[in-house]
């Protein structure tokens, strides 16, 4: 069976029942259907950050090598080790990104797990879920509205319209709307400019919804947020807008919205879904509303940051952790014997084949991963992601690849076998919390050491430059890095403002520790490019663009969209993965 069908032909329990797993009650949820909900914080008495960090449950990342097109099995490890890890005792539930419809009807289908290893139900998720990304995309594309409009009915503020910084978005990849001229037809029509589209995850909005931790911090952050210039360039923000300014109505629109998702896993493990950058272009993660409700709900969350440790485990150490109050007690790095020795040199289709070489040459991406995430100091775990063609020879060349630098290897086959194929993994990862320090006495420690120059209070010390140099030559192995000469002015107007000490979001691609994408394994002598920098005062970081990575995905040559149906006499989704 595929994902839709083993996720159609499951017997999912009552959300109500999969609430009181987490102690919650019927009364503190918002069903959207029989197996879906949101939680209401504000009944819950959870609206307060502070209330979480009373007792909060460990943190554990999930994150992976350099992935192939197809992705490496993060969410769907994450999924399988939850399920491990309730199946031997542990109190678990899941923090989780929800899906956007760019992937789902392009090149990578949903993000929802894959084979015994899922959220369900993955046809509801994978499609309008609870409606959040649609609240998001119009209180975007309000904010966008507003703007031209108060440049059509006089322009008070004086804004500049070739500097606005915000782009209208659509939860879709299509690449014609990059670049768009509104205002079109005469003076009734407003006034005519460039603008264009971001895909929704990729915009500011879906930034703030993700690292907000309340209600309030929401609509503090969407009112920093800067639209763009007047004539003589000084920052326009939201609140600005407007005598209280935008970010009243932005609200409404997300007021729904800004409750956690709660579905369950094919084995009944809570799943809290919420919000959904993705990582190599905006901060890839879910949000901290739904982490910090998991752990204030779990003894153990399990939450996942995209692509690669390069983006997504970078940012969730450096943007996410510190906006939520949190930091992973371990992490796990899943590998693939496939991504490794795509990484070696082969194409994506041989890369499922017995090729030991290619293996040796590919892991040394997986071994600067590594370098990389010892930095943080925590515990690290490799998870072996095995997939049906695997041979043990290849897998445990692999395990004592790692085990010979010091690192434990696990496989996990929760694909597969659900959470049967992920016990080891989950014993594994419960010693190794039962041995870390926990938070608390993890920052008593770390005020007691010289801070290690990745590390969250050492990076945010420095200036934007000297982040960019530290992320660049620390973790992804460059020489040094070059900038634009646009790049450069946008990093001189930041100089001197509180901006230039704010974290540097990378947009990159995930396939190559450089900006090539067809630099892959672990590139040396390479210089990082930025393109341009982006101020995103309400998210409280700064995007650096390199190379030519785009905000607006493209549809591949065959979309999963031409395979979809849905069944005439029963509504079923058809094909969808
Ligand atoms: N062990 C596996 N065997 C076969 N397919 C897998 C396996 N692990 C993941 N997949 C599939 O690969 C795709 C990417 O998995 P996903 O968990 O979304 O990866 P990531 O979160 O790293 O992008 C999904 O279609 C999933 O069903
Ligand atoms: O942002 C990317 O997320 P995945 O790596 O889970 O596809
Ligand atoms: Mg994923």
């Amino acid at each position: 069976m595929n994902d839709a069908e083993i996720s159609a032909t499951a017997t999912l329990q009552p959300i109500h029942a999969i609430a009181e797993r987490l102690g919650v009650s019927a009364e503190h949820l918002i069903p959207y259907g029989y197996t879906m909900a949101k939680i209401d914080l504000t009944g819950l008495g959870l609206t307060d950050n502070a209330d979480v960090q009373r007792s909060p449950g460990k943190v554990v990342l999930v994150t992976a090598c350099s992935p192939t097109p197809a992705g490496e099995g993060k969410t769907t490890v994450a999924i399988g080790l939850a399920d491990g890890l309730n199946r031997i005792g542990v109190n678990t539930a899941l923090a989780l990104r929800e899906p956007s419809l760019g992937p789902v009807f392009g090149l990578k289908g949903g993000g929802t797990g894959g084979g015994y290893a899922q959220v369900v139900p993955m046809d509801k998720i994978n499609l309008h879920f609870t409606g959040d990304l649609h609240a998001i995309s119009a209180a975007h594309n309000l904010l966008c509205a507003l703007v031209d409009n108060h440049i059509h009915q006089g322009n008070q503020l004086g804004i500049d319209p070739r500097t606005i910084t915000i782009k209208r978005c659509v939860d879709l990849n299509d690449r014609t709307l990059r670049h768009t001229v509104i205002g079109l037809g005469g003076r009734t029509q407003g006034v005519p400019r460039e603008d264009g589209f971001e895909i929704t995850v990729a915009t500011e909005t879906m930034a703030i919804f993700c690292l907000a931790t309340d209600r309030k911090d929401l609509k503090q952050r969407l009112s920093q947020m800067i639209i763009g210039y007047t004539y003589d360039q000084k920052p326009v923000t939201v609140g600005e807008l407007g005598p209280e300014g935008a970010q009243g109505a932005m609200a409404v629109l997300l007021n729904d919205a800004l409750d956690p998702n709660l579905v369950q896993t094919l084995s009944g493990t809570p799943a809290l879904v919420h919000g959904g950058p993705f990582a190599n272009i905006a901060h890839g993660a879910n949000s901290v509303i739904a982490t910090n409700t998991a752990r204030a709900l779990a003894d153990v969350v399990i939450t996942e940051a995209g692509f690669g440790a390069d983006l997504g485990a970078e940012k969730f150490m450096h943007i996410t952790g510190p906006a939520g109050g949190f930091s992973p007690d371990a992490i796990v790095v899943v590998a693939t014997l496939r991504a490794l020795k795509y990484n070696g040199g082969v194409s994506v289709d041989e890369a499922n084949q017995v090729n030991p070489e290619a293996l040796r040459d590919g892991v040394v991406n997986l071994d600067r991963h590594l370098d990389h995430l010892a930095h943080y100091d925590r515990p690290v775990v490799v998870a072996i992601n095995t997939f049906p063609d695997d041979t043990q020879e290849e897998i445990t060349w692999l395990i004592g690849h790692c085990q010979a630098r010091g690192v434990t290897a696990e496989i996990c086959a929760a694909w597969g076998q659900g959470a049967d194929g992920a016990e080891a993994l989950a014993r594994v990862i419960r010693d190794q919390l039962q041995q870390t320090p926990h938070q608390q006495h993890r920052r008593e420690q770390a005020e007691q050491h010289a801070p290690d120059p990745l590390s969250p209070q050492a990076l945010a010390g420095l200036p934007l430059q000297e982040k960019i140099s530290v992320i660049a030559r620390t973790i992804y192995g460059a020489d040094g890095v070059k900038y634009s000469p646009a790049a450069l002015k946008q990093l001189g107007e930041l100089a001197g403002t509180p901006a230039e000490y704010l974290p540097v979001c990378v947009a990159k691609t995930p396939f190559s520790f450089s900006d090539d994408r067809t630099k892959l394994g672990a590139p040396t002598g390479f210089q990082l490019t930025i393109q341009r920098v982006r101020l995103r005062a309400g998210a409280g970081f700064v995007v650096v663009y390199t190379g030519r990575i785009m905000t607006m995905p493209g549809l591949p040559k065959h979309p999963a969209a031409e395979a979809m149906d849905v069944a005439d006499s029963t509504g079923e989704i058809l094909n969808i993965f």
